[in-house]
């Protein structure tokens, strides 16, 4: 899949921790998005490395949502939203017609900027996508439940109020909790769009922690506009910006060279706070 000139690929990297094992999991090629007439995304084409985390960073507008909605085809769900070009994972065309969108999804979690529990029980946020994925089995849902809440570390503050409502919870635990239930289905993918972003500054700590303790378990791909948090957190990166009105990838690599040793001047003036 390395052919197209045009692809962001990276040489052989040090010996390292396995999550950073440049091993492509879901290769983007050339992918172009419009909504209707107006051009969101303009042929990007961009590797995402099993176990990693990459962050998209960019301005506002540039498309990063869009890309991160593409990935499991939530954009399907869009009136007027059209794509070309193409998406692999795990070298298979999700747009192919035999593609199972549901096992898609299920494969790749996606969590939102803000917190969006359903308005049940916090036991019953877990078991409904399981029910609905097939998991019917008591005993497994619940056993399934406390790993996931365990994972998310919300289970010693929950576990004796399983059946109070998940509103009750504060934002933070909403948003960990949206977290464990994409993590129920156990998923290979997360995708994440500004999930701290609505959270305050402790709250966001707290799951900015979650998603490091998640990274090599899970490859993640993560949106987000706090730049001090994509370095804190993220192996690569992703630099968007919107040129001729769409958005396109300036630079990909990984995140301390973005940060530290940028090779466009664009993605320089955007890290060091000169533009965007
Ligand atoms: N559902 C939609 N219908 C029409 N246009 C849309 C839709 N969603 C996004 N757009 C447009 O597509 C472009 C890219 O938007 P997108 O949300 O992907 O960018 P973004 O980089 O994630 O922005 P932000 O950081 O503000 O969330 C923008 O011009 C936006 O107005």
């Amino acid at each position: 899949m390395n052919d197209d000139p045009n692809a962001f690929t990276l040489g052989p990297l040090q010996a390292g921790p396995p999550c950073c094992e440049p091993q492509p999991v879901i290769q983007v090629r050339n992918l172009s998005l419009r909504y209707n007439r107006q051009a969101a995304l303009d042929n990007v084409s961009l590797d995402i490395y099993k176990g990693c985390i990459t962050a998209l960073i960019g301005p506002s507008g540039c498309g990063k949502t869009s890309f991160l909605s593409a990935i499991n085809r939530m954009t399907d769900l869009i009136p007027g939203c059209s794509i070309d070009g193409r998406i692999l994972v795990d070298n298979q065309d999700i747009h192919h017609p035999q593609c199972d969108v549901q096992a898609l999804r299920r494969r790749i979690g996606m969590v939102f900027q803000k917190p969006a529990p359903f308005p049940l029980s916090i036991r019953r946020n877990i078991a409904l996508p399981l029910n609905e994925h097939g998991t019917t089995q008591k005993t497994e849902v619940t056993a399934i439940t406390e790993t996931v809440l365990r994972d998310v570390g919300l289970w010693d503050e929950v576990c004796d109020r399983l059946d109070v409502s998940a509103l009750s919870l504060s934002g933070g635990q909403q948003q960990r909790l949206c977290i464990a239930r994409a993590l129920a289905l156990n998923p290979e993918i997360l995708l994440m769009d500004e999930p701290c972003s609505a959270l305050d500054p402790i709250a966001s700590g707290v799951v900015e922690d979650l998603i490091c303790s998640l990274q090599g378990r899970y490859t993640i791909v993560i949106v987000t506009h706090n730049l001090a948090q994509a370095r804190r957190i993220a192996n690569y990166a992703a630099f968007f910006w919107v040129k001729d009105q769409a958005g396109q990838l300036v630079e990909f690599g990984r995140c301390r060279h973005i940060f530290e040793s940028p090779r466009d001047e664009l993605t320089a003036a955007y890290v060091n706070g000169a533009r965007g």
